[in-house]
């Protein structure tokens, strides 16, 4: 695989270089309230800018539906890469001059980006490639989506690993000796305890039965909870709940009994009355959640008992936050889980944008972990041992 290295090695001086990169930011309204994905994708942009190359970014945002929304703008995106940059990133359409940084708008704003058709997807790949002399795939956290500027572009050009992704890689190798196919086996330290929670339900549900089997124990909070008390017959009012995959869900518990993999879900969580910050809510029993309620935290016992069950761990992945942290009242389930993961002496590894959010919003020293990865779901698919589309097409 080529990397960025070799690529500036080639000489990129007055070269146009297509970077995908992850921007993926939360934003409040168009404040952007963890800049995390833009910092970590700095690197490999200023080595770029320092080589002279006309650099020209794809990146997304949110998941609009295909069409210009002015709600997923990447515009609040191109000022703050400016301001880390040090010099005004335009968003724009083709690159600008040499030691220059462009911004394409949201790449997902255009259907064929995300299409399943691959030939609308290649015809949009060809059209990006026109933009450029050569690609850089910098967004770990999107190389598991097969998209036309992660995976068909690639093929287009001469094309290298960035910075980023290749520093993900070799991180995620740490939880995943024995190769590709049988991540997570031999010198792995056990216990291994994977933690997963978040909002991503029907994307993420489909690791857990590779998950199952790799680790020694499996804790499952934030919405991807509901859909397993639901498989197990307790009523979950209004919650996230992924009614198409409880069969699914019924599996995965008798699959994680039969091989002796402890499966913990929540016994109380918090039950609000409405999805806002000043909701009002309960704490119930997860069998007695009323049907006018929506689970929206982990409650304090689950707190205690998932702490406890990480307290032993010796490694631990944890994607997904444990409730709707971004608003002060739901915010403890997650904060416990954090503080559970920086008290722990465990190789600890933190992934998802929302999850890295989290772990700064709430004020948890960053290096209390082992890393923190930009990819949730990327991530989630490394470890499973499956082939990451933006990746292996590098390899070619
Ligand atoms: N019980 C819940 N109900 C609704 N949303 C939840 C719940 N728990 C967590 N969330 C939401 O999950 C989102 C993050 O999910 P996800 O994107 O899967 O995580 P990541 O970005 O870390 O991979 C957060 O915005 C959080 O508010
Ligand atoms: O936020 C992301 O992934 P994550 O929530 O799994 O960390 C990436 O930007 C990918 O976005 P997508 O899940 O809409 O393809």
């Amino acid at each position: 695989m080529k990397t960025l290295s070799d690529l500036i090695a080639e000489g990129v001086s007055g070269r146009r270089v297509l970077v995908r990169a992850d921007l993926n930011v939360p934003l409040d309204g168009d404040k952007i309230t963890d800049d995390g994905r833009v910092r970590a994708s700095v690197p490999t942009l200023k080595a770029l800018l320092d080589a002279g190359a006309r650099v020209l970014v794809a990146a997304h945002l949110g998941r609009p539906k295909g069409e210009p929304d002015p709600k997923f703008s990447l515009a609040p995106v191109a000022v703050r890469l400016g301001e880390l940059l040090g010099q005004t990133v335009e968003l724009g359409t083709e690159a600008g001059a040499d030691g220059t940084v462009t911004l394409l708008e949201n790449i997902r704003f255009d259907p064929r980006e995300t299409s399943k058709v691959d030939a609308e997807r290649e015809a949009f790949a060809d059209e990006l490639a026109a933009k450029a002399d050569a690609f850089v795939s910098d967004g770990f956290g999107v190389v598991h989506r097969k998209q036309a500027s992660v995976y068909d572009v690639a093929k287009r050009l001469p094309h290298y690993a960035g910075g980023l992704v290749l520093a993900e890689v070799e991180v995620l190798n740490k939880l995943a000796s024995g190769g590709a196919g049988n991540r997570a086996t031999a010198d792995l330290q056990r216990p291994y305890v994977v933690v997963l929670g978040g909002a991503k339900v029907s994307d993420k549900l489909g690791v857990i039965a590779n998950l199952l089997t790799k680790v020694d124990r499996l804790l499952i909070g934030g919405g991807m909870a509901y859909t397993f008390l639901k498989a197990q017959g307790h009523e979950v009012g209004g919650s996230l709940l992924q009614e198409d995959q409880l069969e699914q869900v019924s599996g995965f518990l008798a699959e994680a009994e039969k091989r002796g993999v402890e499966l913990v879900l929540p016994v109380d969580v918090l039950a609000a009355t409405d999805f806002a910050p000043d909701a009002s809510y309960d704490v119930v029993k997860t069998d007695a959640i009323p049907a006018d309620r929506q689970g929206l935290d982990i409650g304090p016992e689950t707190r205690e008992l998932f702490a406890a069950k990480l307290a032993d761990a010796k490694t631990v992945f944890w994607n997904g936050p444990m409730g709707v942290f971004e608003f002060e009242a739901f915010a403890g389930g997650t904060r416990a889980v954090a503080e559970a993961l920086v008290k722990s002496e465990a190789f600890t590894v933190v992934g998802g944008g929302d999850s890295a959010a989290a772990v700064r919003a709430l004020g948890l020293p960053e290096d209390g972990f082992s890393h923190i990865s930009t990819g949730g779901g990327a991530s989630l698919e490394f470890l499973e041992g499956k082939e990451l589309p933006g990746v292996s097409v590098l390899e070619d």
